[in-house]
């Protein structure tokens, strides 16, 4: 049975047919984040052929999974992801229904683990107990979630199954003295095995206890941060039967309507005015994890037809847009101001490398909401720089920024910046 068919009405009231909380992964290559999405909520998120040839995640992923808990049983033998209790068999109670953002752990990758991470309002740091701590993108992923404010985080310690009991022990021992002053210290330590779905309950339990619905205002302007955009036509459609591009994101703020006149920015690059102008359109159609709606909330991944031309959401070309009502949303803007807080050190490569401080005329990669953005630094006064970005983003002050640097070969996180 799907969730939906078992929203009592009180969520429904609250929530609509959505997941109200959005709880992202993070940690180091093959710790098991995709299998664990997998055992929650039964599907795997990697579909793409390279994902599926190389056996890694590319893409940010996402599924959903109702949890609920039984009235009778104690605590967490009660919690599961099926109305009837795992335990006892009896019926279980609706906790809530949540969306998972699953992030790639490849060190090449964290552009995108980043975008992903701008819409996660709690997170699932996993380690596989099987191999030292840290690993180095399990280190560069907790930053990651630090630099983007991050505060909820329950640490699962997974693959429990590959190692003894007295192992188990010493590497959350390792565990702890590693998240020790951080964001994490205070976050429980789970023991699973994801794989076969061992101590999924308490996993459960400690989510429902760490990781907060976030309380958001549905009377304010509608803001959605976008994550994917599609063309869902197959090749060689008829023309009549077409359908409009489709973009994918989720909302921080608002409610949208189908009929909805909506306006995307930045929008997209003017040849003859060489410059990037904003999209209006229509809201054609909305989908959620239930299927097809006529409005959506905050919470979860949602998708919205338009009446683009499909050719022009293909591929994720729209990632990184924000879309809300025509006229609401902030000016496009390339000249930023960000106050910053530089690491004492990158993390993300087997060595650590100390950061030095930045430099006007140099090139940082900045993630700016759910898009990667090149810049320049054009100024520099004590903890504050401005940036000439490459092209235009639509720029909410106060918003989180993690600011990347290229150290030797790659793109390493190297701070937190705040949108002056
Ligand atoms: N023995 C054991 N193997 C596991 C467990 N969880 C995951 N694995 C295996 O570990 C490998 C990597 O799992 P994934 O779920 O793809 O790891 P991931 O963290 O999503 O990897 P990336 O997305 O590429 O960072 C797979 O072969 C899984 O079958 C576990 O609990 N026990
Ligand atoms: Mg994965
Ligand atoms: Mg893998
Ligand atoms: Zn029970």
């Amino acid at each position: 049975m799907h969730w939906r068919e078992t929203l009592p009405d009180w969520y429904i009231k609250k929530y609509g047919h959505q997941p109200c909380v959005n709880i992202g992964t993070a940690g180091h290559v093959d710790h098991g984040k995709t299998t664990l999405i997998q055992a929650l909520t039964g599907s795997w998120t990697s579909v793409h052929s390279q994902e599926l040839k190389r056996g890694i995640t590319i893409r940010v992923g996402y599924s959903d999974a109702a949890f609920y808990k039984c009235k009778i049983c104690e605590d967490p033998l009660g919690y599961s992801t099926t109305p009837k209790c795992k335990n006892c068999g009896k019926e279980s109670e609706l906790s809530r229904v949540v969306s998972f953002v699953d992030s790639p752990g490849h060190e090449s990758l964290m552009a995108n683990m980043l975008s992903g991470s701008a819409l996660m309002d709690g997170a699932l740091l996993l380690i596989a107990s099987n191999e030292p701590v840290p690993k180095p993108q399990t280190k560069e992923h907790l930053l990651a979630l630090q630099t983007l404010g991050i505060q909820q985080i329950v640490i699962v310690q997974n693959k429990v199954d590959l190692i003894s009991y007295d192992e188990a022990i010493s590497n959350q021992q390792d565990i702890t003295k590693f998240v020790k002053g951080t964001n994490a210290a205070k976050a429980p330590i789970i023991p699973i095995s994801a794989q076969s779905g061992l101590n999924i309950d308490a996993l459960i339990g400690a989510i429902e206890s760490t990781i907060k619905t976030p309380e958001r205002d549905e009377s304010k302007e509608p803001i959605m941060h976008v994550l994917r955009s599609f063309d869902v036509n197959k090749p060689g459609i008829k023309l009549k039967n077409i359908k409009g591009g489709v973009i994918g994101g989720s909302l921080t703020q608002g409610t949208l309507n189908v009929g909805d006149e909506i306006e995307i920015k930045p929008g997209i690059m003017d040849e003859k005015k060489k410059s990037y102008e904003p999209l209006l359109t229509e809201i054609t159609s909305l989908g959620t994890a239930a299927g097809i709606v006529d409005y959506v909330k905050p919470g979860g991944l949602v998708a919205i037809g338009t009446k683009l031309d499909p050719a022009m959401t293909r591929s994720d070309s729209f990632i990184g847009s924000v879309i809300g009502k025509p006229g609401t949303l902030p000016e496009n803007s390339t000249q930023i101001k960000l106050e910053v807080n530089l690491f004492d050190s990158a993390v993300g490569a087997t060595e650590d490398t100390k950061v030095l401080p930045i430099q006007v005329g140099e090139l940082l990669r900045l993630n700016i909401g759910t898009a990667p953005i090149l810049g320049k630094v054009s100024k520099i006064k004590s903890n504050s720089i401005e940036v000439e970005l490459r092209r235009p983003a639509c720029i909410f002050e106060g918003g989180n920024v993690a600011i990347s640097r290229r150290i030797t070969d790659r793109w390493r996180l190297i701070g937190a910046g705040i949108l002056g």
